[in-house]
């Protein structure tokens, strides 16, 4: 079965000639009673799909700001567990794909079939495991067939044409096109060479390119917005909610769309 949900949520804001917003959020952080609230925001202030984050003790792709986020979370003793339930708890309420952001060792822990089943249980359509490259990933992607979760890989600026073949080629849901050489968090500005990468992903998927890392206003979503069908946004969401600014986090959304709302 090809993966819809998560691409369809992506395309629909293309067609109404927007650009995707995905903020990431970490979960549990200020609280897992923050989760219901902080995804309900995101999806009323106009979010395509959220990526949900899970805390874990060794985020080795996380820059400061999100490892900081996760460390609160952990504090507060959340987990994937509680995290799912969690999801299900309010998963009537919740009309954007969620994407959960784990690595892969807690979906181990968890079991790739429990796994898979809770995610259907609980509004989430996709799954994002930065450590898990394409040629280790037969068992979870057997685990999420006949579901409609996809599993979205990361192109790196320096992946090689027949790697991006390849990765196009298996995509689903979309391509994360990681815009910066490095760890997440908020960088000043974009190489150069972005503009012909984005470019060529483009020509190679047949699911959306959505640009993330570094993005953290709005000008940057409107010019990486520009060369993609979307933009991930981690690190300024997570330090905005962690700061009670839910207007720096319109503005950010407000910026990938075409009608910009009147201030
Ligand atoms: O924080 P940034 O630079 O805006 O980047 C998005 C990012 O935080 C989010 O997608 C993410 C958080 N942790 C990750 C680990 C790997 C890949 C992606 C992520």
């Amino acid at each position: 079965m090809t993966k819809q949900k998560v691409m369809q949520a992506i395309l629909q804001c293309n067609e109404r000639g927007d650009k995707a917003f995905v903020p990431y959020i970490m979960a549990g952080d200020g609280g897992l009673q923050t989760l219901k609230k902080n995804i309900l925001f995101l999806q009323e202030a106009g979010a395509a799909a959220i990526e949900v984050g899970i805390p874990f003790s060794d985020p080795v792709a996380d820059g400061e700001v999100i490892q900081q986020a996760g460390e609160r979370a952990l504090t507060e003793g959340v987990t994937l567990r509680k995290v799912m339930a969690e999801l299900a708890s309010f998963k009537e309420e919740v009309t954007v794909p969620l994407v959960i952001m784990t690595y892969l060792n807690p979906i181990l822990s968890y079991g790739l079939q429990a796994m898979a089943a809770d995610c259907e249980n609980s509004g989430v359509y996709g799954l994002i495991v930065p450590d898990l490259p394409l040629e280790e990933s037969g068992l979870l992607k057997s685990a999420l067939e006949g579901t409609d979760i996809a599993l979205i890989q990361l192109v790196s600026l320096t992946s090689p044409a027949e790697r991006i073949n390849a990765i196009a080629e298996a995509a689903e849901g979309f391509i994360y096109a990681v815009t910066v050489n490095g760890i997440t968090g908020v960088r000043d500005s974009f190489t150069e060479g972005l503009e012909d990468h984005l470019e060529r992903l483009k020509a190679a998927s047949s699911v959306p390119v959505l640009a993330g890392f570094g993005i953290s206003t709005p000008e940057h979503v409107r010019s990486l917005g520009a060369l993609a069908d979307g933009v991930i946004v981690g690190s300024a969401i997570v330090s905005a909610f962690h700061e009670g600014d839910l207007p720096t986090i319109r503005t950010l959304i407000d910026a990938s769309k075409n009608q910009v709302s009147q201030i």
